[in-house]
């Protein structure tokens, strides 16, 4: 996941753009990016860092004009060290296009050579955003006819993109001189909203966004999500035009969104993700009343941050009490976006830290949203036991994760997840706890679809092995995990440097 914004007003644009990727920085900490237009020139920063590290008065004040977008990136595909792969992408021709995405394409690499050899077309970098701008821009011009070009002749060419591109794919971008358009792929798997306000000068502003916490944290009212397959696209007079573009749309959002991705402040596809996280921590509590006795547990502690709703949902379910037994740097990101395992796990100790008291000689139920590599519940319950537990139960609030994702959550591999080839009993073991208790598959399912019954499906592939697209091939699994390997070389040697930044020894 990545987080993507747009904004289209008469005012400048540049510190609502900043202002929403700040809350839109849980989805990616890796790279930032903003891109603004004034009348049809392009002014754009982008680096490696967090939001507030990337863009510096001087930056800000370089970026004039009422129509903009903005990026912050956590990689899928290439890598966290390489600026060049930073968003937004540009390109010149046939118009000034600028483009952000949050997704994966499952065939970016069949498409790069596609594109070099018929569409002539070079691709400079290995990310798969760079393929989907050139392929806009390459179907931009084949249904451009006469200028000036037309929203019509934008959704043919967002069609013609829907009909090459596999994968998921929500995106904003912008045509120079024309306006801005967003689209999201035919099975919806990662989440776009957009709403409106009236400007200073009555005029009606446009902000498309990943999560509707972006437009309500600056004063946008959630007009509704982007559908599956469709385009919105708003003129430089401020006119908004939309479009079905997909032949078979159907919406299955992703549902590791609910479970860890997005804000709990934010509503995706019309389903709160609070209420999704407290639904998950009622069907765990009825889980771990059918298999072991709750009169065992003396307190439940969250996993800070994304656990809390759920385990406080549990906790009241079981009558037990819910104490706060970690605290949270604030300072610390969130760990399971970083890159590189050997930053992952340094940063569980700096991030958490035990309340003594609330551990001494109890027996503690520790409850996560999700247990995905492992990292952080091996540490946790470790500082659980040194703080003075007696017993330490682990609860996740999503069943295992057992399938590698290829639609923009970095986990390419199988081989990485704890529970992909070990038993309950075996993943138990490895974070050391007294016992464990995973949420069921189908019970997740239904207590998300109860609070938005529309939705078709869920793209729960990491959960439950169904690819959504129905199109990835073996042979696909095996290119993208060879691209992220080929990385991982570049990206151990960016983690030690890290660490060792972190640890005042100098960077290599
Ligand atoms: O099994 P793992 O590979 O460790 O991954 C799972 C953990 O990572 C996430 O926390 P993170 O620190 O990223 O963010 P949070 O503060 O939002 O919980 C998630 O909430 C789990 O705690
Ligand atoms: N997580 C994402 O959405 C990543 C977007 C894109 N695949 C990139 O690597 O930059
Ligand atoms: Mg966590």
């Amino acid at each position: 996941m990545c987080g993507i914004v747009g904004v289209i007003s008469r005012q400048p644009v540049n510190q609502l753009i900043y202002d929403a990727l700040l809350l839109l920085q849980h989805r990616g900490q890796d790279a930032a990016g903003i891109v603004t237009m004034q009348g049809t020139k392009c002014f754009m920063h982008k680096a490696r860092g967090m939001v507030r590290d990337v863009f510096r008065t001087r930056n800000m004040r370089a970026l004039p004009g009422t129509v903009g977008l903005g990026q912050v990136r956590y990689p899928t595909a290439g890598n966290a060290y390489n600026e060049e792969e930073a968003q937004p992408f540009y390109v010149n021709a046939p118009f000034g296009v600028v483009l952000v995405h949050n997704g994966n394409l499952t065939n970016a690499h069949a498409l790069k050579t596609e594109l070099f050899d018929i569409d002539r077309r070079h691709i400079n970098t290995e990310s798969d955003t760079e393929v989907l701008i050139n392929i806009l821009a390459h179907e931009l011009e084949l249904a451009a006819r006469d200028l000036p070009l037309s929203p019509e002749e934008v959704f043919k060419a967002v069609a013609a993109v829907h009909r090459r591109v596999k994968g998921s794919y929500a995106v904003v971008a912008l045509i120079a001189g024309y306006g801005l358009l967003a689209f999201r792929d035919p099975y919806g798997i990662r989440p776009l909203c957009f709403g409106t306000q009236v400007g200073a000068d009555g005029h009606q502003d446009v902000m498309v966004a990943s999560e509707s916490v972006a437009l309500e944290g600056n004063g946008f009212k959630l007009v509704r999500d982007v559908q599956p397959g469709e385009a919105i696209f708003i003129d430089t007079k401020g006119e908004l035009h939309s479009q079905q573009c997909a032949e078979n749309p159907t919406l299955n959002p992703c549902m590791f969104e609910y479970v860890y991705l997005a804000r709990p402040d934010s509503v995706i596809d019309g389903v709160s993700v609070y209420q999704a996280r407290l639904n998950m921590g009622e069907t765990l509590a009825q889980r771990l009343i059918s298999t072991m006795p709750p009169s065992d547990i003396d307190v439940v502690i969250p996993i800070p941050e994304s656990s809390r709703p759920s385990a406080m949902q549990l906790a009241q379910k079981i009558g037990k009490p819910y104490r706060e037994g970690f605290v949270k740097n604030r300072y610390v990101g969130r760990t399971f976006i970083m890159p590189g395992q050997g930053v992952r796990k340094k940063s569980v100790r700096q991030k958490l830290n035990a309340i003594g008291v609330e551990f001494k000689g109890r027996n503690v139920l520790l409850v996560d949203d999700s247990i995905v590599r492992g990292t952080t519940s091996k540490e946790i319950v470790q500082m659980a036991r040194e703080a003075g537990a007696n017993k330490v139960y682990m609860a996740s609030a999503a069943p295992p994760v057992r399938f590698p994702n290829v639609y923009g959550i970095d986990m390419p591999t199988k081989e990485e997840l704890i529970a992909h080839d070990r038993s309950m009993e075996e993943i138990r073991q490895f974070i050391g706890a007294d016992a464990l208790i995973y949420q069921d598959v189908d019970a997740m399912k239904r207590v998300v679809n109860a609070l938005n019954p529309g939705i078709r499906g869920f793209e729960a592939s990491c959960f439950d092995g169904t690819y959504i697209t129905g199109d990835v091939t073996a042979e696909d699994f095996e290119t993208m995990k060879a691209q992220r390997a080929s990385q991982g070389e570049e990206l151990e040697a960016g983690d030690r440097s890290r660490l060792a930044l972190q640890n005042g020894t100098g960077g290599a």
